[in-house]
């Protein structure tokens, strides 16, 4: 069965009580105008400075656009350095749309279920959302790809999802979308040249907008060098551990997808040195990745990628 485009809350049946308290919850303080967002954002490991371009209206007594994820029905905490967790409502770019943008998301390495990282984007779809901007910090598989480049999603490689940790395992919720949805156009063509042309008219560096594969690991450890050449032997330009989950469930529930990852750091695929004294191998260089090092870069791009997305959402 497609997916209802125009779901309502009261179609919800007795099992989904968990997505109409939320509604109930958000839709007791948002002002009309903002209460049906047609654009979601969701914002990766220090790029939770995106909110800042969303403009707030002037609010009642009783309104407010802006809730802590440990106030809302049914969300998650945001565990994570760079992660805020607070979902803001808003109008962003002078077309004044109204968006919700998620800024800081769950994983599942932070010990939350795959339901519970992807619950917000079943909210958004009953909120009305029709496209999600879906942001994050990746390491970079592909030596083309440099620290600051933005990258275009176009595909994806799920290796939770293809090894029994799909987000859709489970009963179907057929009010969201069918039980075996095609994830062949994961990425909306439209929205990826969108994103090319609002590059180009910021007049940003050509060579630093890239179109590539992500890759979804669970994390938190970062990769062994075998499992990056692993990777991108198998297609996988960056790596990450967030975006596909979501991006999955946003699929399934007929939402339109853009992709934009920023490289934060190159990761190591040659084979480590050998300790056999006849080979006598000379070191390489050394490269360890860190949350540290992952925030000091995406924090470098941050305004980049604000008006990348600004820019964006003004074309669509
Ligand atoms: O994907 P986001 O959440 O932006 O962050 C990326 O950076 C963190 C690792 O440093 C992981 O959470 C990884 O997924
Ligand atoms: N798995 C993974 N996630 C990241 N997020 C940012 N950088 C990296 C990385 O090198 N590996």
């Amino acid at each position: 069965m497609p997916p209802p485009q125009n779901l309502q809350s009261a179609e919800l049946d007795d099992d989904t009580i968990e997505y109409s308290n939320t509604l109930k919850y958000l839709r007791a303080y948002l002002p009309p105008d903002l209460a049906t967002p047609k654009l979601a954002i969701i914002c990766g490991s220090g790029l939770g400075g995106l909110v800042n371009t969303i403009e707030q209206p002037k609010l009642t007594r009783t309104s407010k656009v802006e809730f802590s994820y440990s106030e809302i029905p049914g969300f998650v905490r945001s565990t994570v350095e760079g992660h805020a967790g607070k979902l803001v409502f808003g109008l962003l770019g002078v077309t004044k749309v109204p968006v919700v943008c998620m800024v800081g998301r769950f994983h599942v390495y932070e010990g939350h279920t795959r339901e519970q990282v992807t619950f917000p984007i079943k909210i958004f779809k009953l909120l009305g959302v029709e496209v999600l901007i879906v942001t994050g910090a990746v390491g970079s598989l592909n030596s083309k790809f440099k620290v600051g480049d933005v990258v275009i999603l176009w595909d994806h490689i799920s290796i939770p999802g293809i090894s029994g940790n799909n987000p859709l395992i489970g009963p179907n919720q057929s009010y969201f979308g069918t039980r075996f949805p095609s994830m062949a156009d994961a990425y909306d063509f439209e929205l990826r040249r969108i994103a090319f042309r609002a590059a180009a008219s910021l007049n940003f560096e050509k060579g630093m907008i890239k179109e590539g594969t992500y890759c979804w690991v669970a994390g938190p450890s970062y990769e062994t060098r075998a499992e990056a050449r692993f990777l991108n032997f198998i297609g996988g330009d960056v790596v990450g551990m967030s975006t596909v989950p979501e991006v999955v469930v946003a699929r399934y529930c007929g939402i339109r997808v853009l992709g934009l990852s920023i490289v934060t750091n190159m990761v190591l695929t040659r084979k480590p040195r050998s300790a056999d004294p006849e080979k006598d191998e000379p070191e390489g260089i050394e490269v360890h990745p860190s949350h540290q090092e992952v925030l000091e870069a995406s924090n470098a791009s941050a305004t980049m990628m604000q008006s990348l997305v600004k820019t964006v959402v003004e074309m669509i």
